[in-house]
């Protein structure tokens, strides 16, 4: 069977790496987690003096960009992808609070996000690839063959990621995360580049009501029906 593209975008914390992921196992894709991606340019910028509180110095990020390597490696543990940073695995240190608070001024950045895109479109150039983020179905790969948009409400969003925290034993609080995953939504949608929005072929999937089972069921559903007549 030939190889398709899947672009899976949406609100911040629904289930998108979830179902992609189940999904790219199952078939034997490759998984990219595109927010990944912009978390470990923010940590970078985090480490690396280019944050003065909220203030970002844009001209260091925009000479450093370049020197910012991003790449997945397959973690035998857990059967996932971790994340590293100029090789060095961030997986963890990418995920707490402080980074999400930053991150979506951060992947505002036209210069940030002509060097993400490009290095993503070399990642998918084989097809055989499900990624997740903002901006796949509509500027990654517009041509991907199965293009899907998540939402939930964002109460159920917070939670879900709050209960991720917590089993990680992480610190959190829920009324802090509802307001970042608002503030995030809110940065991400208006933003001038890229923004994230619904691509008109996109299929529309609100899992407020849906367990982690059967969203994957929705999800094989449908590349089954898009793989089949390609
Ligand atoms: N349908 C669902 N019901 C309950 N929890 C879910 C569901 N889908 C995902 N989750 C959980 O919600 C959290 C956020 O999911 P994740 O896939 O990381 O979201 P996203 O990639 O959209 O940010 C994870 O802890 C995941 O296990
Ligand atoms: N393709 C993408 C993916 C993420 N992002 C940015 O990166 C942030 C973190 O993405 P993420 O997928 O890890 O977010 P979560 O919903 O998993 O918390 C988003 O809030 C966006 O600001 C983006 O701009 N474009």
């Amino acid at each position: 069977m030939k190889k398709i593209t899947i672009a899976i975008d949406g609100f911040s914390s629904c289930g998108k790496s979830t179902m992609a992921k189940d999904l790219a196992r199952e078939v034997g894709y490759i998984y990219i987690d595109s927010g990944a991606m912009y978390r470990a340019v923010t940590l970078y910028s985090i480490e690396n003096g280019i944050f003065d509180g909220n203030d970002i110095d844009t001209e260091k990020l925009r000479k450093e960009i370049r020197n910012i390597r991003i790449s997945f490696r397959l973690n035998p543990a857990t059967g996932r992808p971790d994340t590293y940073l100029n090789g060095v695995n961030v997986e963890n240190r990418i995920r707490t609070m402080e980074v999400s608070s930053k991150v979506s001024p951060i992947s505002a950045l036209d210069f940030v996000r002509t060097e993400m895109v490009a290095q993503q479109q070399a990642m998918g150039k084989e097809k055989g690839i499900v990624m997740d983020g903002r901006d796949i179905g509509t500027t990654v790969f517009p041509e991907a063959e199965l293009k899907i948009f998540v939402t939930a409400t964002p109460e159920i969003r917070a939670q879900r990621r709050y209960d991720e925290l917590k089993a990680k034993g992480q610190e959190a609080s829920f009324d802090e995360i509802l307001e970042n995953v608002k503030q995030r939504d809110y940065i991400d949608q208006h933003r001038d580049v890229s923004p994230l929005r619904k691509a008109e072929d996109a299929l529309l999937l609100d899992n407020t009501n849906l367990t982690i089972e059967q969203q994957k069921e929705w999800l094989f559903e449908q590349f089954n029906k898009v793989s089949g007549i390609q």
